[in-house]
């Protein structure tokens, strides 16, 4: 009698879990396992306990207290010192006791060795043994039964010493990783059983919805499974009976052979491939049956005696293995089950509550007290797992849980489940029944045929030659005609297929040397169209290089443009300021000129000036409009022979491209023509219809459209690149016109800038060089002149006067000596006359001298003043002079020399010679009114001053 073992398996947190940010509740003392202090322990400080609703939808132990429930403790009484860090308080935990702990870091293999390996050991000596997954949905029931169950036969196993070499690889295999329990007891059980004379059954059985399925049968041939009592199996009469040692059988399962763990693995994938599941909040893939996947072994007995195992009596003995993933009990408003999956969770959590309260149960039961009323028949999980749940089993139950807080409830329940199941006892028993099964088992399923071997047996033993039963001989007789006529029939069809294959072959020959050809085609036109891509790409570098010009000569055009606009908006203003400014500085000096005639002197210089000046506008003017001419016939000149150049390279590039036009339009015509040819003879070629078709078709629709689109789209490459060029010449003529007439304006307008710059200089110098002269005509010379003239005049008046006095008086005696001589004395008229009359004389004589004397000192003045004159003398205007004499020398020229504007500036009118080409200084400053031919023609009104001087 042993007690059912009780495992506990600890995952991780799953991504859940973790997103929830739900702490870890459970403590253990040992992340990866722990059997010699198999103790866990649950923080339930924020548990309050099982939820009524979550009580009536996951199976748990309804009705009772967690302290009422075996195997746990609670509270400080029997707290551990692994237990919880102190800061808890003792009343906020429980610590169960089980016999093995593994937490997450607990591999597969190692949960293999410590749980599954000890009773498969058992299994292999006689024993049935089940291993029970129970817990919560998500917690790793399947996982740890099955888990990776594909990649389970990856690695071949490393041969031990003494070890057979020659051993099958099929079975000599190492597990993957992840394999579960399952695969590894079948690669385990290959492995062992390598040597005996055994044979391997086994069966998957699904409880889907209180609904028993055979997971290895068709569905359509699925006959309905039900589950009976097995009454022939019959207790050891030597033992004492068990009560619950009765066999299960399952009417219509399916029970397979299997000869290798390979074997054994297909029908797992394919039972769990058809096995219920869905996902749900709770797991992604959540199984929603139950399943049992059964081992039968029937393996050879070894001899005892000499009486057991002769002949076709050998012994047997068979043990079963249980291999149970329970489905998850599931709190149906966590895991968000509806409609058809909460119907599912119903009769889960149902058939779980059935189990629990069997558990329950038999762990109160002892051995001694009748145990008729455990409610094994309430559900059909009870019936099925009778045997192993306080019947004659070894069992192990792995309770599966998750660590973290929000699962608590389900965890504490499942923790309840394995201490309560802890406590059930079953009574194990190897030998007898799987014996008297085994003969059964392998007389009904061998009897036909050896009764089939045996009377052939007997034929060959009677008789020479060979002999058989006549139905086995017609049998065999009819197989061998079948087989006869089905080996005509493929010779005939194999004949057909050579002939088929002879012509194919040719005619792949032909087309293999026709694809040599065209690939020969297809490397020439490569060849031409890389040709043509070189070409093409010098084309475009030319044509880039030229564009850079083009931007180039543009930007040239541009800046010269702007520099002219510039120059001009200069030049006007510079050319309008200096007139203006001499206007004024004319305009001032007139003003200030009191002088009558000196102010008409101005206005005529002024007039002058102006004159002059308009007349320079327009020379100017005229330059420009000569430079513009230049500019056009250098335009006219020039230009065509650009766009000769021009026209030149760019008809040069049409040519080259036009002639790869046409090589590429040659090549690909005689690529066409050879794909034509080739289609034409494909075509009149005795194919058969399909291949001919085949070939036809292949030919016209990936050969000739792969030409025509190699051809379409060179042509449209040279044709986009021919429309390119065309454009890009445009413009390049376009640009290269702008930028020759650029460059010539523009070296005129640096002629003209020169001139422009010698001008202004030339016309400031000159115009304050004026402005000196004129002031230096300064108010005391005018004052001393006046004073000069006053002194004259009054010279003159005073000596009119005397000259008027001493007549007067002369012609007042004169008078009164005639008087008195009328009035009585003639003779001394007489007497006196002469005398008095060359008195007389004499005095007219003196004072006429006088007079003259008189004249000539203001005649000598006014030569003074007339000399003055001469020298300061303005007989022609300075501008005029300068435009007379060196302007007209300069405009010989175009561009006035930097010598010739010296000349001209050295022509100040102060510097100027006077007009006889003397050199010698003139004493008077005021200016001379001697005029100049021309003038004396223009100036009519003075005439008269002019003959004065004259
Ligand atoms: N110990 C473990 N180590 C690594 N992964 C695990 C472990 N236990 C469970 N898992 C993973 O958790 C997920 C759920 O496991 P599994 O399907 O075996 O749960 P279950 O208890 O069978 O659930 P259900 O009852 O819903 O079928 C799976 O992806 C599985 O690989």
């Amino acid at each position: 009698m042993s007690n059912i073992q009780v495992v506990v398996r600890c995952r991780g947190r799953n991504s859940r879990e973790v997103a929830a940010k739900s702490p870890i509740v459970i403590e253990l003392p040992n992340d990866r396992y722990s059997v010699t202090d198999p103790y866990i322990t649950i923080n339930t400080a924020h548990h309050t306990g099982t939820n009524p609703a979550s009580a009536s939808q996951s199976a748990s132990f309804s009705g009772q207290s967690s302290h009422e429930r075996g195997g746990a403790s609670v509270g400080t009484g029997s707290r551990r010192s692994s237990g919880p860090s102190p800061a808890l308080p003792y009343a906020n935990y429980k610590t169960y006791k089980v016999d093995q702990i593994y937490g997450s870091q607990a591999d597969q293999g190692l949960v293999f060795d410590q749980v599954a390996l000890p009773l498969f050991n058992d299994f292999m000596g006689g024993f049935n043994v089940t291993i029970l997954a129970y817990g919560q949905t998500g917690t790793g029931k399947t996982y740890t039964m099955c888990g990776d169950q594909t990649g389970a036969l990856m690695t071949p196993r490393v041969h031990g010493k003494g070890e057979s070499p020659r051993v099958s690889p099929l079975v000599d295999l190492r597990p993957s990783k992840e394999a579960g329990i399952i695969p590894r007891v079948l690669i385990e059980l290959f492995h062992r059983l390598r040597r005996d004379d055994y044979v391997v059954k086994c069966s998957f059985l699904e409880l889907y919805n209180e609904e028993l399925r055979d997971l290895l049968e068709d569905d359509t041939r699925a006959s309905k499974l039900r589950i009976y009592e097995n009454v022939s199996a019959q207790p050891n009469p030597k033992k004492p009976i068990s009560k619950s040692s009765k066999g299960i059988i399952i009417q219509n399962l399916n029970e397979e052979y299997i000869s290798s763990c390979n074997d054994g693995l297909k029908l797992l994938s394919k039972g769990l491939n058809k096995r219920k599941t869905a996902s749900t909040k709770l797991n992604d893939v959540s199984s929603r049956s139950h399943t049992i996947f059964t081992i039968n072994l029937y393996r050879k007995k070894a001899q005892e005696g000499t009486n057991a195992g002769s002949g076709g009596d050998e012994l047997f003995k068979v043990s079963k293995m249980n291999l149970v993933d329970l489905a998850g009990s599931e709190n149906i408003n966590r895991s968000g089950a509806v409609n058809q999956r909460a119907k599912e969770a119903g009769l889960i959590n149902q058939s779980l509550l059935t189990l629990g309260r069997v558990i329950n149960c038999l762990s109160e039961t002892s051995t001694a007290t009748p145990a008729s009323h455990i409610p094994y028949r309430e559900s059909k999980l009870t019936r099925l797992l009778q045997d192993s749940i306080g019947g004659s089993t070894k069992t192990t139950l792995i309770a599966n849980i998750s660590p973290a807080k929000i699962n608590i409830d389900e965890t504490i329940s499942t923790l309840d489940y394995a201490s309560k199941a802890k406590n059930i006892k079953n009574v194990p028993q190897a030998g007898h029944d799987s014996e008297l099964v085994m003969k059964k088992v392998l007389v009904k399923n061998l009897s036909q045929e050896i009764v089939k071997l045996n009377s052939d047996l007997l034929a060959t033993r009677t008789k020479n030659g060979i002999w058989m039963n006549e139905d086995n001989y017609n049998e065999m007789n009819d197989e061998n005609e079948s087989l006869k006529s089905s080996l005509k029939e493929s010779d005939l069809r194999n004949e057909g297929l050579t002939s088929k294959v002879g012509q194919l072959e040719d005619q792949l020959s032909e087309r293999d040397l026709q694809i040599l050809e065209l690939q020969a085609k297809v490397t020439d036109l490569t060849k031409a169209n890389s040709e043509l891509k070189l070409d093409t790409d010098t084309v475009k570098h030319e044509l880039a290089e030229k564009n850079e010009q083009v931007i180039s000569l543009n930007g040239h055009i541009t800046r010269i443009n702007e520099r002219f606009n510039n120059t001009s908006t200069k030049l006007t203003t510079v050319i309008y300021e200096n007139l203006k400014k001499s206007i004024e500085s004319i305009n001032t000096i007139t003003n200030n000129y009191d002088n009558a005639k000196n102010c008409d002197e101005i206005l005529k210089l002024d007039n002058e000036m102006v004159r002059n000046i308009n007349k320079f506008k327009q020379e100017v003017l005229e330059r420009i409009r000569g430079i513009n001419e230049n500019v056009n016939s250098s335009f006219v000149k020039d230009l065509p022979e650009f766009l000769d150049q021009y026209n030149q390279s760019f008809n040069h590039i049409n040519d080259i491209i036009l002639s790869l036009n046409s090589n590429l339009v040659t090549n690909l015509s005689e690529l066409k023509s050879a794909n034509h040819s080739m289609a034409e003879y494909l075509t009149n070629h005795h194919l058969e219809k399909n291949a001919d078709k085949l070939v036809t078709d292949f030919i016209n629709k990936k050969l000739a459209d792969d030409v025509e689109k190699l051809n379409l789209h060179v042509s449209a490459q040279v044709n986009g690149l021919i429309k390119d060029s065309q454009a890009k010449y445009q413009s390049l003529i376009k640009s290269s016109i702008n930028q020759m007439a650029t460059d010539l304006i523009n070296s005129e307008k640096i002629q003209l800038n020169s001139f422009q710059k010698d001008w202004s200089e030339i016309t400031s110098k000159a115009l304050l060089s004026i402005e000196e002269d004129l002031t230096s005509y300064n108010s005391e010379d005018v004052k001393a002149n006046n004073e000069h003239f006053d002194k004259l005049n009054q010279e003159a008046k005073t000596t009119l006067t005397t000259l008027n006095e001493k007549n007067s008086k002369s012609l007042a005696s004169f008078v009164s000596f005639i008087e008195r001589e009328e009035k009585g004395a003639h003779s001394i008229l007489r007497k006196h006359l002469p005398a008095k009359l060359s008195q007389i004389s004499n005095s007219i004589a003196e004072n006429d001298s006088n007079i003259n004397e008189s004249l000539s000192g203001i005649s000598r003045s006014l030569n003074e003043i007339k000399q003055f004159d001469t020298k300061n003398g303005f007989r022609v205007s300075p501008v005029k002079l300068m435009r007379s004499k060196s302007f007209q020398e300069a405009s010989n020229s175009s561009i006035p020399s930097p010598n010739k504007a010296q000349r001209l500036l050295s022509l100040s009118p102060t510097k100027l010679k006077a007009p006889n080409g003397g050199q010698e200084s003139f004493k008077s400053k005021i200016p001379q009114l001697t005029r100049t031919l021309e003038n004396k023609e223009n100036d009519g009104h003075q005439s008269k001053r002019r003959r004065v001087e004259e």
